[in-house]
Order: structure tokens, then C-alpha cells, then sequence
């Protein structure tokens, strides 16, 4: 499988480099595309040569090309989960989805536990979903110290576009961007990035702790680089079968 990638930065240029390893199994390099590309000519270079699309390069860009890169036939992996907040932009994938045969797919990222937490909350009575992030300041891109944000993930996605994703794929995973609350705090001292997943359900209680390295810029998870491996793994094993999760709550 040829894997184009949208964005050469901290996940994108990892992800060329394994590519260009043979680390990431049954997948080889497409396109390889950063900001200075030609507009017009991003979408023709990436789906050129790339049976799949890995978008690493924000939500303008996903807003920009997501939806033409699965026009044009192509899968696409979102890393900028927070670009679903919008309700419009979500839509628009799925209609260009539709219309070119293709899927669309977000890794579970920077966070984890998403399989059992989709399937608890498909059991009967009410289930309340948290996520507590603590971040250094500058990953945050806020001068305060302590909780800096309290709120819906997608409230969380447009206070902090940048670095919300993990709230809006637990979001889409199980009860939804306006029913899973999130909490933010920025702490100087933190010298990984936490977050904690707690949830109430009709079938148990749930509580993961992820103590995140990062890469080498201070504020993406290392661990995502993987888990789009992973996902990539999957759909090349599965012949481009989406396996991740997209929207893990019931319709
Ligand atoms: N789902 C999850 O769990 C996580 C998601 N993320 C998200 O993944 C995305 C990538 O993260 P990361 O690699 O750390 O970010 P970086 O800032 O390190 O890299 C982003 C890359 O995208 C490029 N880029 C920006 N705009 C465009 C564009 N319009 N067209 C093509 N390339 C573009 C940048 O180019 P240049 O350097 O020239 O500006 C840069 O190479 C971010 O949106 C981040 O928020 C991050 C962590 C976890
Ligand atoms: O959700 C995000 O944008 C990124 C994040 O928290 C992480 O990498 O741990």
C-alpha cells in the first residue's frame, strides 16, 4: 500500500522516516507534501502516488484537502481530530467519502481504551465520559499555570485547535463532542503529557492514565507516530478495509 503523507513535521516526517525504513509493514512511501507545496497542486501530488492519505499538517489543511483526497478514490488517516468539531467538516468527509469509494479514519492517537469504552456505552442507562489533560504551558500555548480549561470537547477543540484532538476522538468513540467533558491544566513541571480517561457506564466504572512522552517539539504525543502505524498496518492487511475507529457511538 503507498502511503502519501500531508504534513512533514513532528508525526509526518517520523512516519517518512519509517516508511523509508520498511517499518511500517505491507506500505511504502507515496507523496510526501509540507506547507510550501503549491496549493493547487497538493491534492494531484498526493493521491498521484498514494493509495492512502495520512493528514499530520492541522485542521486548515484538513478543511483544504481532506475531502478531495477522498473525491478522488483515496483513504485518508486524520490525525487533526479537532477539525471534526465542525460539524460541517465532518459531513463533507463523509459526503466525498461516498462519492469516491473511499474511507476515512481516526487513529486513536495520543490516547487509548477507546474499543472497551465504545462498547460500554452501547449498554443501556447513562454513561459519563472525562478526559483530564495536564500539559506544560507552552504546550498549551497559555501564559497561566493550573486548570486553564474546563468544558465539552468540542469547546475544547476551539480553545485549543492545536492540541485537542485527543478530546474530540474520545468524543466521536463514545458519547459524543458535547457530552464528554474535558479538563486542561497547564503545569510547568510536567515532564510528559497526561491524559486521563475516566468513564461511567451501565456495564462499569473505567479509568486509563496515559503518561505520554513527546517528541522532540514538547507537544504531540510520541505514541500517535505509532498508532498511525498501526492503523496503516491494518489497512494495508486488510486490503484498505477501515478497521479504526471514526464514530464509535451507536446511530
Ligand atoms: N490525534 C492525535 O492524537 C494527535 C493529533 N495531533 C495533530 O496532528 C497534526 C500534526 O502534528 P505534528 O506533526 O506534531 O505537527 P507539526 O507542527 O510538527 O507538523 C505539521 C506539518 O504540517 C505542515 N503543514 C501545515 N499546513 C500545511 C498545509 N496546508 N499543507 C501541507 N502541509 C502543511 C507543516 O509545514 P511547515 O513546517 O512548513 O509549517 C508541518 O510540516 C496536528 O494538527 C496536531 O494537532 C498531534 C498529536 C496527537
Ligand atoms: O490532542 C492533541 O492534540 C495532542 C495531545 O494531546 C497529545 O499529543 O498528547
Amino acid at each position: 500500500m503507498r502511503v502519501s503523507l500531508l504534513g512533514t513535521g513532528g508525526i509526518g516526517g517520523t512516519l517518512r522516516e519509517l516508511l523509508a525504513a520498511g517499518r511500517v509493514a505491507g506500505c511504502v512511501t507515496g507523496a510526501a507534501v509540507g506547507s510550501r507545496f503549491p496549493a493547487g497542486a497538493v491534492v494531484e501530488e498526493l493521491t498521484g502516488s498514494g493509495d492512502v492519505v495520512v493528514e499530520a499538517a492541522g485542521g486548515a489543511a484538513v478543511r483544504a484537502y481532506g475531502a478531495q483526497v477522498l473525491a478522488a478514490g483515496r483513504d485518508l488517516v486524520v490525525c487533526s481530530a479537532g477539525a471534526l468539531a465542525d460539524d460541517a467538516v465532518h459531513a463533507e468527509l463523509d459526503a466525498a467519502a461516498l462519492a469516491g469509494g473511499a474511507r476515512w479514519t481516526v487513529p486513536p492517537g495520543a490516547i487509548g481504551g477507546l474499543d472497551l469504552l465504545a462498547a460500554a456505552i452501547r449498554a443501556d442507562g447513562a454513561a459519563d465520559v472525562t478526559l483530564t489533560t495536564v500539559k506544560t504551558p507552552g504546550a498549551l500555548g497559555v501564559p497561566d499555570v493550573g486548570v486553564v480549561f474546563a468544558g465539552t470537547a468540542r469547546e475544547a477543540a476551539l480553545r485549543f485547535p492545536k492540541t485537542a484532538n485527543v478530546a474530540v476522538t474520545l468524543g466521536l468513540a463514545t458519547t459524543g463532542i458535547d457530552r464528554v467533558r474535558v479538563v486542561v491544566t497547564a503545569d510547568p513541571a510536567a515532564r510528559r503529557t497526561r491524559h486521563e480517561i475516566t468513564a461511567r457506564t451501565a456495564v462499569g466504572e473505567y479509568r486509563f492514565a496515559l503518561l505520554n512522552d513527546t517528541l522532540p517539539a514538547g507537544r504531540t504525543s510520541a505514541i500517535t507516530v505509532w498508532s498511525v502505524v498501526r492503523a496503516l498496518e491494518e489497512l494495508a492487511a486488510r486490503g484498505r478495509t477501515p478497521i479504526s475507529l471514526k464514530k464509535g457511538a451507536p446511530s
